[in-house]
């Protein structure tokens, strides 16, 4: 099908169907014209989906090939350079398009910016957001910008939407003061374990959508994002979190952002791909 924003680009190495019949469907954003540290990820997208190559399309642990599986790549969404607000308006109207034609898929944003999942958000209006994250992201602004990457968590939240935060270790006195007032949870990354992360999100209503900023990962895993902090959690910590949240929510979209990099096989983008395919793999086990 076609879509108003979407360019073709590199894709999944095994066969793909068309979105209207796709259980998940992939969408890049190529996104980073407010990234404040390191730059790059812009090529977040086309880094994971090459990353991919390099692994099974079996996942040992749940015994799903996810080469069978129906998935589609409709690419990645056109970017207004420099503006994070247009081009969350671009991905909040393909996402829509894509929910039109086919309402049971999964999207699964590869990015790109933090500063896109709003879009994906607005599209799908989840009751909860989970994210892993190493930041708050509740910056009413930054860099003069209300739609910078460092102020998505915030505008998901202004929009209703119950919020519970895993692997923070940086943030101000007034994101910490805004997350009390507000009732958002947040676990340390220090204090990160399972339980602490069940207890948070059993009571969260559904849907759910689940965010992760490839930053909460310990750097040693993602040396490649845009605004990298050491002390992070495992990889296994998070592929835990969801299969605790495939099981037991229900999710409506998914996505990994903040990947970034300039070289293919960035050890960054092998996280994240490895990831995609263990999320991919944990909802597959249903299918
Ligand atoms: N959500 C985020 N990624 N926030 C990161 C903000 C960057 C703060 N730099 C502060 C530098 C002060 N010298
Ligand atoms: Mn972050
Ligand atoms: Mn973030």
């Amino acid at each position: 099908m076609d879509f108003l924003y979407t360019y073709e680009t590199l894709k999944l190495e095994f066969p793909l169907v068309n979105p209207e019949k796709a259980a998940f469907t992939i969408l890049g954003v190529p996104f980073d014209g407010t990234t404040s540290f390191k730059a790059g990820a812009r090529f977040g997208p086309t880094l994971i989906r090459h990353a991919t190559l390099n692994l099974e399309s079996y996942v040992l642990d749940y015994d799903v090939d996810i080469s069978q599986l129906p998935i589609a790549d409709i690419g990645d969404v056109a970017v207004v350079a420099g503006d994070p607000r247009k081009t969350a308006d671009r991905v909040r109207e393909t996402v829509e398009e894509l929910m039109k034609a086919n309402p049971k898929t999964m999207p699964i944003l590869l990015g790109g910016e933090h500063s896109q999942t709003l879009g994906a958000v607005e599209a799908l209006k989840p009751a909860s957001y989970v994210v892993f994250d190493a930041h708050f992201d509740l910056r009413d602004s930054y860099e003069d910008n209300p739609y910078n990457h460092a102020c998505v968590a915030r505008r998901i939240s202004e929009l209703g939407v119950k919020e519970a935060m895993f692997g923070i270790r940086s943030g101000t006195r007034e994101e910490v003061e805004y997350a009390e007032e507000n009732g958002i949870q947040w676990v340390h990354a220090r204090d990160y374990d399972f339980d602490a992360f069940v207890e948070l999100v059993k009571p969260l209503p559904e849907p759910v959508y689940l965010s992760i900023d490839i930053d909460a990962f310990d750097l040693s895993l993602v040396p490649s994002t845009g605004t990298p902090e050491a002390g992070g959690l495992s990889f296994w910590d998070v592929v835990e979190a969801i299969e605790w949240l495939v099981e037991k929510k229900r999710i409506v979209g998914f996505d990994i952002m903040e990947v970034a990099g300039e070289n293919l096989g960035d050890v960054t983008a092998l996280t994240a791909a490895k990831l995609l395919f263990y999320f991919i793999g944990a909802m597959g086990r249903d299918i």
